[in-house]
């Protein structure tokens, strides 16, 4: 018999920006099944599926769709031929609302008037396919949080005349049940011939939702085998050449007197009556659904929403969170002018000294809230955001200017920056996290996802911050590169910070945490310590439906 027609051949395909980036790429997709995408930050996942769906052209080779010469010009002209993408950088307009956003390009008119009413009838509709039962059609986008918005994306892409879709990164953002909705999607695209190529460093996810797995390492194929039978060990070793043992908790000191503390935060309904202490030294995650609060907490944490009720206490080392400090003072050194040049998110006065937490009396200081991020930074405290395009990189600025951000005291001497000093800074942090760029010069934009979010990370990894919030901290970021910053957080808590990590991957918050926090419909609704918790325990407290009262919890 004939072997059945491929429904995507890519034949040679390659991809030159300064450096080759892809390089001879040849394979099948089948209709009807999963291809999983995987390998290291930056080896040409996501150029390879941008060439797929018409977003950037190939330097070399060719494709062909059903038998006829694929070459799409536009996503638009992917998207004509069936061939969809969600991509790792959302895509919707935030100024429009959720319908508006979902049937975008095919709104129902009639002589020219919005038909307001089917509408929403039919993003309703598109909405409970994916299990966004809750949600508002007319709710702005850019009132719902990340994890929803991908959500959306998918929602958006899920056409009836979708032949491949091109999912990148798709559950980075999603908590279990979001993902095994997305899941029951995909099986009921398969069964109806469409073929998914799925790019992910999630690899159990791999095992769980792929046929067959394609590795790419520098740009080249190196392996494409049947998923079946392959160990997540295995898989590990294809894509990075090597195993990786250190995704397991290594056994902290015990926890240090209570850094800080909140006391019934909150704000509108985001955030309700949130009590909670961190200890120096440990690492506390915190879980919960898409939309139960978790970003929402860390922001009112940190400063960057203000907190409506309720206080937050920085108790040790003679600190007191500081009276809201003047734009002006900003001002007063060379290395702040830069900061503020390069960004509007403020960078701290002076570089503060970390005191070690066992000699600290544990003093309580004034309660309060930050009303900005600036105070919060001076005062010890650092974030790693989750939205790094909006909130956390400068893209157009190069690596060395992203990564020295936050604490320009350090590259700084007398009040000017010091190149040289800046230089070695960032070379080290490049080397340490393994910042795969062409040099430190290179514009953060034009780093694959993964290494972006390094660079997140390494702007505080320098600076001793006493608190870092931690917000999906290792979205996209390859299995050797994940080891990498546990290690770093590791080294963070034994130095005495207080570390407090939202993550949607419980499997990760198992692996890193002390404790684990759970979230619901903005609560802190229970706290498990290592050792009590199970995978079962944590769903159950984030799902249960007990969210129009449940009991607050105060440790
Ligand atoms: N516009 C661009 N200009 C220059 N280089 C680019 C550009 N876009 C991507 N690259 C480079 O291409 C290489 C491959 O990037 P790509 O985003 O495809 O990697 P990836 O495998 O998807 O990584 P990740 O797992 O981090 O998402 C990287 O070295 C990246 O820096």
């Amino acid at each position: 018999m004939p072997a059945p027609q491929a429904l995507l051949a890519i034949d040679a395909l390659g991809k030159d920006y300064t450096a080759t980036v892809l390089d001879g790429v040849t394979l099948t997709l089948n209709a009807g099944e999963v291809l999983a995408l995987t390998g290291e930050n930056g080896a040409g996942k996501s150029t390879l599926a941008k060439i797929l769906c018409g977003l950037t052209p190939p330097t070399r080779g060719h494709m062909r769709l059903a038998g006829q010469v694929y070459a799409p010009a536009s996503r638009r002209d992917a998207e004509r031929h069936g061939l969809r993408m969600v991509l790792q950088e959302l895509g919707l307009v935030p100024t429009l609302t959720v319908a508006e956003n979902l049937l975008l390009g095919r709104l129902p008119q009639r002589a020219g008037w919005l038909r307001r009413a089917a509408l929403h009838s039919a993003a309703r509709a598109q909405l409970d396919r994916i299990g966004l039962h809750h949600l508002d059609p007319a709710t702005p986008v850019a009132r719902l949080g990340l994890g929803q918005q991908q959500m959306l994306e998918i929602a958006r892409n899920l056409q009836d005349d979708t032949r491949i879709l091109v999912l990148d990164e798709p559950t980075a953002m999603l908590t279990p049940r979001e993902t095994s909705f997305l899941f029951e999607q995909i099986a009921q695209l398969t069964a109806r011939g469409v073929a998914i190529v799925y790019v992910s460093h999630r690899l159990e996810e791999l095992r769980r939702v792929a046929d067959r797995v394609a590795v790419l390492r520098d740009g080249r194929l190196v392996d494409l085998r049947p998923m079946a039978g392959l160990s997540e060990d295995e898989l590990v070793q294809r894509m990075v050449g090597h195993s990786v043992s250190d995704l397991e908790y290594r056994p902290r000191r015990a926890a240090g007197p209570v850094v800080l503390s909140a006391e019934g935060l909150g704000r509108g309904s985001a955030v309700q009556d949130v009590s909670l202490q961190l200890h120096a030294g440990e690492l506390l995650g915190i879980a919960g659904l898409v939309g139960s609060g978790r970003t929402e907490l860390l922001r009112l944490l940190f400063g960057a929403d203000r907190a409506d009720r309720g206080c937050i206490t920085l108790h040790p080392q003679d600190r007191p969170i500081p009276p809201p400090i003047p734009s002006a003072a900003t001002a007063t050194s060379a290395a702040s002018t830069a900061s503020a040049a390069h960004d509007g998110w403020p960078a701290p006065v002076a570089m503060q000294e970390m005191a070690p937490p066992a000699q600290s009396p544990a003093r309580r200081q004034t309660p309060g809230v930050f009303s900005s991020p600036l105070q919060a930074i001076a005062a010890g405290l650092g974030l790693v955001t989750e939205d790094r395009k909006s909130q956390g990189l400068l893209l157009t600025q190069p690596i060395r200017i992203n990564a020295t951000l936050s604490d320009l005291g350090a590259i700084a001497r007398g009040g000017w920056l010091q190149r040289a000093l800046e230089n070695r800074l960032v070379q080290s942090l490049v080397h340490r996290l393994g910042i795969r760029c062409r040099n430190a010069e290179q514009p953060v934009g034009q780093l694959s996802g993964g290494n972006q979010q390094k660079v997140v990370f390494a702007r505080w990894l320098h600076r001793p911050c006493r608190v870092l919030l931690l917000d999906e901290p290792t979205r996209g970021v390859d299995v050797g590169a994940r080891a990498e910053l546990y290690r770093e957080l590791d080294r963070m808590a034994a130095e005495g910070r207080a570390l407090l990590m939202v993550s949607s991957d419980l499997r990760e918050l198992m692996t890193m945490a002390d404790r684990i926090g759970v979230m619901r419909a903005g609560r802190l609704v229970a706290l498990f310590e290592r050792g009590q918790w199970s995978e079962q325990a944590l769903l159950a407290a984030a799902f249960a439906h007990t969210a129009s009262n449940p009991a607050p919890v105060t440790r």
